[in-house]
């Protein structure tokens, strides 16, 4: 038989739908005799991308309007300035982006990285695809027609060989249980460290049934790991045991302490599994995540895989192409966030074997946090308690803290000689009601919430995009709700910065949102301390008879202050949600510029160009 004919193909994922859409196109690229192996764009040099003759492009995009972290590097070579225009000429390739249409920059990592190759020399076989998030149907209402002629088109460049089977991609060798009842040490991730659980706390000083719940959560970090204010703290969580053991036993009908080896069918592949022997437990609590909605073709995999012709029906009729499937599957699943394990359960005639099911299952991803805190801060907000008794001074008293003990100073030269940092998480805890009245909870947030003081977890640590400006330089920060976690570090850093040059005042300014007073303003005790140099305004939505009032509200309030900001070369952060906050905090900005005497369009540009020079910064989620 002829070899598969090899296509590149290559993606750029933040959150990991675009890895698994780059997945769905190896699988049905193999099913018509394409050889695709995903890649993240990072994974290769611009060297590599030179030799490169033909390719597909799966793109995601994030913040406002950015590209994923693992193109990053890439994207910054591909922009070189001087790179020749016939760079890419032996390339040709297609994009599919996936994006949302509530963001004003829509899909725009695709769309740019589509200008750019052609720009580079090389040549579109295939036009550009955009998803959108928004639709019922999610990406698959654009996937599906685009990636129709996207395979007529690359058959034409490159004749496919003969068809071969659905692609399975890992194997699965069951083993003896002989772990001896030595369980092995968990392995780290690349790049990542355990970190002790301190303390937790809830954030609310009073029950309210509108107000969702927000706690902080303190960490260790180990002694070589350091971080600066508007870093973010990378997570991986564990599956709850109790789901874990309703999913091994009751659902596969295996036992938990079961032993397999993992590994990727292609030996050129990585894995997300370390290669020695795994119990089911390990298996389903750390890199499987059966409490996330399944992809489409986890329907195929489970039709293949049962004797009961009802169910196969269903489940054939939902990993379907036709807008009438799409809607079934929107209803069932998307619109109720129903979980792969809860689809199973539905299901129980449908057990495919386990190369086949963790092929398909969608794997357990790390989440993000912005750090609430800055390095050695000693000021409100360091809690008594927060302080191991591993690590506390001998001659310390064991109910005081050392940082209310200590000189700041102190303090601060532990932290610069070799002893640990702690770090604080404000998260929101996720936990929702559907619509026939399902309740449907966060994975990493209730970990994080059940977590046990004095545990370990598994974190890394990464850039974040906020970086403090100089003392000269004015901050405008906006972040209602969580999103003041990465300004709470920034503002805590920028005292320090205060203090140590008493000769300058700056007037920072502070959006604040929450809903009432009295039950979720956070870390409402600490503001105070900055008055000094920070005036912070904040929106209580809930708390007017007549009108909500949210932060846009309030910076056009206070427009004589933006201005005068502005006109000094403020730096604007806006932190929190990414929908819809952000552009209407935009335009609010416009409506400040607006009176005081510019034209929309001439406001518009103004705050456009700052976005574009670094010094208008959206960090959003969700
Ligand atoms: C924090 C955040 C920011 C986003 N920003 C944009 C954006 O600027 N433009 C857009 O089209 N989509 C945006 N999206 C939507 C994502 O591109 C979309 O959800 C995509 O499926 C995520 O793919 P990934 O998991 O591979 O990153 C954003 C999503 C999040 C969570």
């Amino acid at each position: 038989m002829a070899p598969m004919a090899h296509v590149e193909l290559l993606f750029a994922s933040q959150t990991g739908t675009a890895e698994e859409t780059a997945w769905e196109l190896a699988r049905e690229g193999r099913r018509k005799g394409f050889l695709m192996e995903p890649c993240a764009l990072d994974d290769l040099r611009l060297e590599e991308l030179c030799k490169v003759r033909l390719a597909v492009f799966v793109v995601s995009t994030t913040g406002q309007g950015d590209p994923p972290m693992n193109m990053r590097r890439l994207w910054q070579e591909l922009l070189c300035a001087t790179l020749p225009a016939t760079l890419l000429q032996g390339l040709s390739f297609t994009v599919f982006g996936l994006g949302d249409t509530r963001y004003r920059e829509f899909n725009y990592a695709a769309r740019k990285l589509f200008v750019r190759l052609q720009g580079l020399g090389a040549t579109a076989f295939w036009r550009l695809g955009l998803g959108d998030d928004q639709h019922d149907f999610g990406m698959e209402q654009e996937l599906d027609p685009w990636s129709e002629g996207m395979w007529a088109a690359l058959a034409e460049k490159l004749p496919p060989a003969a068809e071969s089977d659905a692609e399975v991609r890992y194997e699965v060798e069951e083993m003896e249980q002989s772990t001896n009842g030595h369980t092995p040490p968990v392995e780290l991730p690349e790049d990542s460290f355990w970190s002790e659980l301190l303390a937790k706390r809830s954030l609310l000083s009073a029950e309210e049934e509108d107000v969702p719940d927000v706690w902080n959560f303190r960490l260790r970090l180990p002694p070589d790991q350091h971080y600066l204010a508007g870093d973010v703290l990378v997570v991986w969580p564990e599956m709850d045991s109790v789901l874990v053991r309703r999913f091994v036993v009751d659902t596969l009908e295996r036992s938990l302490t079961d032993c397999i080896r993992i590994r990727p069918k292609c030996s050129s592949s990585s894995s997300p599994f370390p290669s020695r022997a795994l119990t089911l437990e390990e298996v389903f609590s750390r890199y499987v995540d059966v409490s996330a909605m399944p992809s489409r073709h986890f329907f195929h995999v489970l039709s293949q895989h049962t004797p009961d012709e009802l169910h196969k029906k269903k489940l054939s009729e939902f990993a379907s192409r036709t807008l009438e499937a799409k809607d079934a599957l929107y209803e069932y699943c998307k619109r109720e966030r129903r979980s792969a394990a809860e689809v199973m359960w539905d299901f129980w005639t449908a057990r495919p074997p386990l190369a086949e099911l963790l092929s398909a299952l969608p794997l357990l991803r790390p989440r993000r946090y912005s750090i609430a805190s800055s390095p050695k801060w000693a000021g409100p907000g360091r809690a008594v308690g927060a302080w191991s008794l591993t690590q506390r001074p001998f001659w310390m008293p064991l109910e005081v803290s050392p940082s209310r003990a200590l000189p700041r100073m102190l303090a601060d030269l532990w932290g610069e000689h070799g002893l640990s940092e702690d770090l604080d998480l404000c998260v929101g805890i996720v936990d929702s009601v559907t619509r026939s009245n399902r309740q449907v909870k966060g994975l990493c947030s209730n970990f994080l919430k059940n977590a046990a003081v004095g545990s370990r977890l598994r974190c890394s640590l990464e850039r974040g995009t906020l970086q403090l400006p100089a003392l000269e330089v004015p901050l405008i920060m906006v972040c209602p709700g969580t999103g003041l976690s990465p300004c709470r570090a920034l503002v805590q850093a920028r005292h320090r910065q205060v203090q140590s040059n008493p000769l300058q005042r700056p007037k920072d300014l502070m959006f604040l949102g929450f809903r009432h007073q009295r039950a979720d303003f956070l870390y409402g005790e600490e503001w105070d301390t900055f008055e000094a140099w920070l005036s912070v305004q904040v929106a209580f939505s809930r708390d007017h008879e007549d009108k909500k009032v949210y932060v846009q509200d309030l910076i056009e309030e206070q427009g004589p202050h933006v201005r005068r900001l502005l006109d000094a070369g403020a730096v604007i952060f806006v932190c929190g949600r990414s929908h819809p906050m952000p552009s209407q905090v935009f335009d609010a900005f416009v409506e400040v510029l607006q009176h005081g005497g510019m034209t929309a369009e001439a406001a518009t540009q103004r705050l456009r160009l700052m976005q574009r020079t670094q010094r208008y910064i959206c960090d959003t989620w969700g």
